[in-house]
């Protein structure tokens, strides 16, 4: 219930009193319905199929007996006007209320579409890595759709709440021990099927797990399609394909199964205590023609509710989980969330003075984790100067960037961006300062030009082109038959890791930041473009402050500066000359091996 609670809350925030209009249509349409129904009574009594005493039936025999002075033909035509009349109201109304309320629901998922996804891009860094990529595409995908059909439904069976409320006061009035009598039933009844809805809810629950591991298997797939292919494992993922599939279809027939089987109760226990009734009413107690009709227009338009609550709370059930998957990732979010609105709009007119320092840095990606990714990490970077960080593999080298970045923040110890602590005061002007490359090259899957132009929106044709110089691209594009209009496919793959590199480097210099970082950002170039990307960084040394992750040390050649780390601690940290004489230090080992193997 609290699930549904909480977003029928977030629904009414949305819509307003939109929302009480379309739900009091609602009510509305089931009345009119209702009094269709009754209207059957004298449209009998008047077309003479047979006779009803309709002086029995309590409060409204006097709107009978109206129609029963009237002549024949003119009562017949009367009822049939209000008939006529009341299907046409009831058919406006619901016109009306459905394109309000679609109006309502699309505006609500785009809403909690947003508020998610806004969420999301909000939260730091350390939760975003813990998190399966997959699983947050399920939720603002499959489950928001579920909880927009789940609010939906919440909202109808509401209302249809409250019209039954009205039916059972008028059923009372008509007959209090008859209604008595099967509200008891009715209850009964749906206790008994709490079976069922704890089923639907479980139900759920595995339809969504697999929905899960469904979206994250293909996910897996098709990122490693390459892999697939060129080692002829198709039939392994075939095979746990079949598998996952016939277990949603073994859940979805579960599901129907379950629901067609509440239902069929239903209706069988609905039938047997219509039979048993009419029996006793009709030879225990003699009922008349009109006591026998008020039986059935009770029993027909009471018992369908129960069954239809019955059916509706086992839908219900179904979402609850998609509910709560929904509402976890966003207090999740809010509980991670990187900064506050105050800090949001930062001047972003940050230029760096001086350095950004690291002073007693400790560091580890879990709590729980003995382990510590950076040790004791003391390091300045000065501005306008190359810094090189380079180190084994697992060394720390990416983590100790995400910090200066602060992407990370330290366990122990600060950093400092010109003097001042790095907070959440400051971050995001530092980071807006910034460009940063990163191992992996990330490309959109659209053209080249736009691949520029979302990062920095306001530049023209005439600057990507001089910025594709500088990252010595600009040949390659220029012989592109479609040049800056070219698709680079997903990731850009059908650019080579090469060609990738400098369009990502292009556009990390477009956006003229006052800091770069190249994470491995040059490892697939060959000698002659790395040597003019070598070139590009010389250049731009004394105008804006770099700071270099290289495996290949012929890339770091011009550092000012380079930062040796192992384990997570800075073993040697000075000029590319001076430690390359430290005839006891890893880097002289380090670039004694690249030498030995040419690299
Ligand atoms: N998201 C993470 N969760 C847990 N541990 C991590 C995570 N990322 C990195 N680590 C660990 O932190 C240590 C440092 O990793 P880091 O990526 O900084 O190394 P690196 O020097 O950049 O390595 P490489 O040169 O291979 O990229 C490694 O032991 C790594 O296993």
């Amino acid at each position: 219930m609290k699930p549904f609670l909480y977003f029928t809350k977030k629904i009414y925030t949305y819509s307003g009193k939109v929302l009480l209009y379309n739900f009091v249509g609602m009510i509305l349409i089931s009345l009119l319905d209702g009094v269709g129904i009754f209207l059957l009574i004298p449209l009998i009594n008047v077309s003479g199929i047979f006779e009803i005493g309709t002086k029995e039936i309590p409060y409204i025999s006097f709107v009978f007996s109206f129609f029963e002075n009237l002549p024949n033909t003119l009562g017949l035509l009367i009822i049939l006007s209000i008939y006529v009349m009341i299907v046409v109201v009831q058919s406006i109304i619901h016109r009306h209320q459905l394109i309000q309320n679609a109006i309502i629901q699309q505006g609500f998922v785009h809403r909690l579409r947003e508020e998610t996804y806004c969420l999301l891009l909000q939260v730091n860094w350390g939760y975003f890595i813990t998190k399966r990529k997959s699983d947050i595409i399920k939720t603002l995908t499959t489950e928001i759709g579920k909880v927009r059909k789940g609010t939906n439904l919440f909202i109808q069976f509401i209302s249809s709440q409250v019209f039954s409320l009205i039916q059972v006061g008028v059923a009372l009035l008509l007959s209090p021990k008859l209604t008595i009598f099967v509200l008891i039933f009715g209850t009964m009844l749906l206790l008994f099927s709490r079976y069922f809805i704890k089923k639907s809810y479980n139900l759920g629950k595995d339809s969504n797990k697999f929905s899960r591991v469904y979206i994250a298997g293909i996910t897996d797939h098709l990122n490693g399609f390459k892999e697939i292919k060129s080692n002829n494992i198709e039939e392994t993922h075939i095979n746990w394909f079949r598998t996952l599939c016939n277990r949603i279809e073994e859940n979805s027939l579960t599901f129907t199964k379950l629901k067609t089987s509440s239902q069929l109760l239903y209706k069988i226990m609905s039938a047997i205590l219509i039979a048993i009734f009419v029996f006793i009413a009709v030879k225990m107690f003699k009922a008349q023609s009109a006591q026998l009709m008020l039986i059935i227009i009770i029993f027909s338009r009471l018992w369908p509710t129960f069954s239809r609550i019955q059916s509706d709370l086992e839908k219900l059930s179904s979402y609850v989980p998609s509910f709560e998957e929904l509402i976890n990732l966003q207090k999740q979010c809010v509980k991670e969330r990187e900064f506050t609105d105050q800090y949001l709009d930062q001047d972003n007119s940050f230029t760096l003075k001086d350095s950004i320092k690291c002073k007693d840095v400790c560091f580890r990606y879990s709590k729980t984790n003995e382990t510590y990714a950076l040790k004791n990490v003391n390091v300045t970077i000065p501005c306008n100067q190359m810094t090189a960080i380079v180190g084994p593999s697992g060394a720390g080298k990416s983590t100790l960037v995400d910090l200066l970045m602060g992407l990370n923040k330290p366990e122990k110890g600060i950093v400092m961006v010109d003097g001042k602590e790095l907070t959440d005061k400051n971050i995001l002007s530092l980071r807006r300062s910034i460009s940063y490359i990163s191992q992996d090259p990330f490309l959109f899957n659209t053209s080249l030009r736009e691949n520029f132009t979302l990062v920095s929106p306001n530049s023209n044709d005439g600057e990507i082109w001089e910025a594709l110089e500088v990252a010595s691209a600009f040949d390659f594009v220029k012989r592109l038959p479609q040049g800056l209009d070219t698709i680079v496919g997903d990731r850009g793959i059908w650019l080579s890791g090469g060609e990738r590199q400098r369009i990502v480097l292009a556009r990390a210099l477009l956006r003229k930041p006052s800091i770069l970082v190249l994470d491995e950002a040059t490892s697939a170039l060959d000698t002659e473009n790395e040597f003019r990307i070598q070139e590009t960084l010389c250049d731009l040394k004394g105008k804006i402050t770099i700071i270099v992750i290289a495996h290949r040390l012929s890339t770091i050649k011009n550092a000012d500066q380079v930062i040796v780390l192992e384990n997570g601690e800075v073993i040697q940290n000075g000029g590319y000359k001076q430690l390359e004489n430290e005839t006891k230090g890893m880097f002289r080992r380090l670039v004694g091996e690249q030498t030995e193997v040419g690299i």
